[in-house]
């Protein structure tokens, strides 16, 4: 997955923070107010000042009179009128800032919402190849901490943008109309703090782009650590993983260390400045009141208003690395959001033949297939599945039998050949069309955090009869009895109620994949893809796997892919993959008589059996290849509906 967050031209973001804007689809009139109010409390306390500074010769000439004249009456209605006028401008400018706090709070929080759900509607289109490749952790910080942070611009750049600038502009054009020559002794210090400023943003910026992809790293490697925590302890393979954490750590600590102080060390660069400002100010500012050049409300506004452009001089040298790294962000937040969703071609269905209800059948004609190109994973397998037929695929490890269920599930497109449903390809009837036939049960078991009930249910598809929640019910019933998940659920302390995590939490494996099979036979699939569906389970689980399987024989077709020769000799063809290729396709029998690698493979396993006499007494573990599947059933000892 790219890093880049921007491209090379785009060195301020500016680009990036634009089409953040276009996803968030900011308000305008809601942003248009809230920088009207931010201006309006602006002028609020631009104004005061001046109030206040005429408020105070008020008082100097009525206590003193003006520099150089005799003493004058006090003329308190004016002085009135300017306190009153101050206190109701602090009070509008009150309302202001508070209404425009709330309007920015919620547009920042609405613009959060916003980019989840879109983060949301994207993964599941996402191709599998993109999650298979993606450190988890980093799409987990992407779609929290880099959306959190980047709609944080908008404070910045809807309210202390336009803010900041008017004092700056304003203060200055009355410093100078109040004294051209203190406003040019300010001043003098603006052309240095917006060197410093620059210099300063050009710095951060690559400490900002480290800091927030280690962020990412760091996530990933959290959740890696979290996921194969049993596995790291079995292997004592902690302090290898204490040795990424603090690589990782030590990149983090030093880039935001780095950042901070690349920016840290503006605002007291620009205090110190700002302090030896006021110092020529107060000698200079002085001397032209005794002089009577100015009066002393004018001085108290030439302070004040200079303090007040500081701060606007700062916020603004400030607002570069605020807005560097949000845009840093909102190209982590765009990476993901352009990546590209599994295209699906529009399906006219009105131009698909009608497919016959019931189990399908499904050929594998010439596939080609491989991840990366120029390394085939698949090459030209055919073979064909009569509806309500179990295959089982079999093979060694690597050959691809996975590869072959990912491609019926749309997962990845064959390069070369065809897969048919009932005759149409796999493309025509397009990714959710095929989908909708089929229910799965992956490698890995997941469950989601809720109760057994709400898993098995998961899988239960919405249908005209199935409508009301009475019919949902009874559904899922049969589900949970055909599936044997009853037999789980009896010995949990809250039956179908029990919670478990997407871990399985308090399931065995095995009870893990029962509950697996149940979600894919409540979907009343019309193709069930299972892939080592039993290989955590023990002998009498995975009977009972087989048994609630065998219900569902008549309405399904059945892609099994298994490791285990015995769970292969009951389905009713298999097919042997080596390399990608089929090397063996025929019933159990026709592959024993043939005495080809199955057969082989079959005998070695026997042996193996024989030489083990713990497995001997095991008895039910592995099937005798000789027996039929009948016998096979017989053995283990249980009464199974067969043929
Ligand atoms: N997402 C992927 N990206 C790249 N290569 C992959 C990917 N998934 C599988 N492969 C490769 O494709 C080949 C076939 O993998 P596949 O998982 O289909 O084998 P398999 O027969 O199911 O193996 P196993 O019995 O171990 O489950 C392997 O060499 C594997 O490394």
């Amino acid at each position: 997955m790219s890093e880049q967050t921007s491209s090379p031209e785009d060195t301020t973001g500016m680009r990036t923070l634009a089409w953040l804007l276009t996803q968030i689809r900011v308000s305008r009139p809601r942003m248009a107010a809230v920088s009207a109010l931010a201006v309006l409390a602006t002028v609020g306390t631009l104004a005061t000042p001046i109030i206040l500074g005429a408020a105070t010769n008020v008082i100097v000439d009525g206590t003193t009179g003006p520099v150089g004249a005799e003493s004058g009456a006090m003329d308190w209605d004016l002085l009135w009128t300017l306190i009153v006028a101050a206190a109701a401008i602090y009070l509008i400018s009150y309302v202001c800032t508070l209404t425009q706090g709330l309007l920015l709070t919620t547009t920042v929080q609405l613009s959060i919402a916003r980019l989840r759900a879109k983060v949301s509607e994207l993964i599941p289109r996402v191709p599998i190849g993109f999650t298979e490749s993606t450190k988890r952790g980093e799409l987990m910080a992407k779609a929290t901490t880099h959306i959190d942070n980047a709609t944080t611009v908008l404070g910045p750049l809807f309210v202390s943008l336009p803010t900041n600038l008017l004092t700056a502009v304003f203060t200055t054009v009355v410093l100078f109309w109040i004294s051209p020559l203190l406003a040019a002794i300010i001043l003098l210090s603006a052309p240095v703090s917006a060197v410093a400023a620059m210099v300063v943003a050009k710095r951060a910026k690559p400490n900002l782009t480290r800091q927030w992809q280690a962020t990412s790293s760091l996530s990933g490697s959290f959740e890696e650590e979290l996921t194969a925590r049993q596995m790291l302890k079995a292997y004592e393979a902690d302090d290898l993983v204490r040795e990424r954490f603090t690589t990782l750590n030590d990149t983090l600590f030093s880039s935001m260390r780095s950042a901070q102080w690349t920016a840290g060390t503006l605002a007291p660069a620009l205090t110190c400045m700002n302090a030896i400002v006021y110092l020529i100010l107060a000698v200079v500012g002085g001397v032209q009141v005794i002089n009577g050049d100015l009066s002393l409300g004018a001085a108290q506004v030439v302070v004040v208003f200079a303090s007040q452009l500081a701060g606007s001089v700062k916020e603004l040298a400030g607002f570069l690395p605020r807005i560097q790294s949000g845009a840093v962000s909102a190209g982590q937040v765009r990476d993901l959001l352009q990546t590209p969703a599994e295209s699906d071609p529009a399906v006219d269905a009105a131009e698909l033949p009608v497919s016959p209800e019931g189990p399908p059948r499904i050929e594998f004609d010439n596939v080609g297939f491989g991840y990366d190109p120029g390394a085939r994973v698949l090459h030209e397998v055919s073979f064909s599945m009569p509806p309500g037929t179990t295959t089982a695929i079999v093979g060694t490890t690597g050959s691809g039998k996975t590869t072959l269920t990912s491609l019926l599930q749309c997962f990845y497109t064959p390069d070369s050949g065809s897969i048919r449903i009932n005759g149409t390809d796999v493309t025509d009837l397009g990714r959710a069309g095929t989908r909708s036939m089929i229910a799965a049960v992956a490698q890995e078991p997941w469950l989601f955090t809720g109760s057994v009930g709400d898993n098995v249910a998961y899988g239960l598809r919405e249908t005209d009869d199935q409508s009301d929640a009475g019919a949902r019910e009874l559904a899922l019933a049969e589900a949970i009895v055909d599936s044997h998940v009853g037999q789980i659920v009896s010995v949990l302390p809250e039956g179908l109620d029990t919670t478990v995590g997407n871990d399985g939490g308090n399931l065995s494996a095995g009870e893990l994949q029962l509950v697996t099979v149940a979600r894919a036979i409540a979907a009343q699939p019309r193709i069930l893809v299972l892939d080592e569906a039993t290989s955590s389970a023990d002998p009498r689980t995975e009977l009972l796997i087989q048994r609630a399987l065998l219900r569902l024989r008549s309405r399904t077709t059945t892609l099994l892919v298994t490791h285990r020769l015995a769970t292969a000799a009951l389905a009713d063809q298999i097919v042997v993959l080596e390399g990608g290729r089929v090397v063996e396709c025929g019933t159990h029998r026709d592959l024993i008589a043939a005495g080809g690698s199955y057969a082989q493979r079959c005998e070695r396993d026997r042996q193996e059996d024989v030489s083990d006499v713990a497995s001997r007494t095991r008895g039910a573990r592995r099937a005798s290849y000789d027996e039929t599947p009948t016998q096979v059933l017989g053995r283990i000892n249980t009464t199974v509906p067969w043929e």
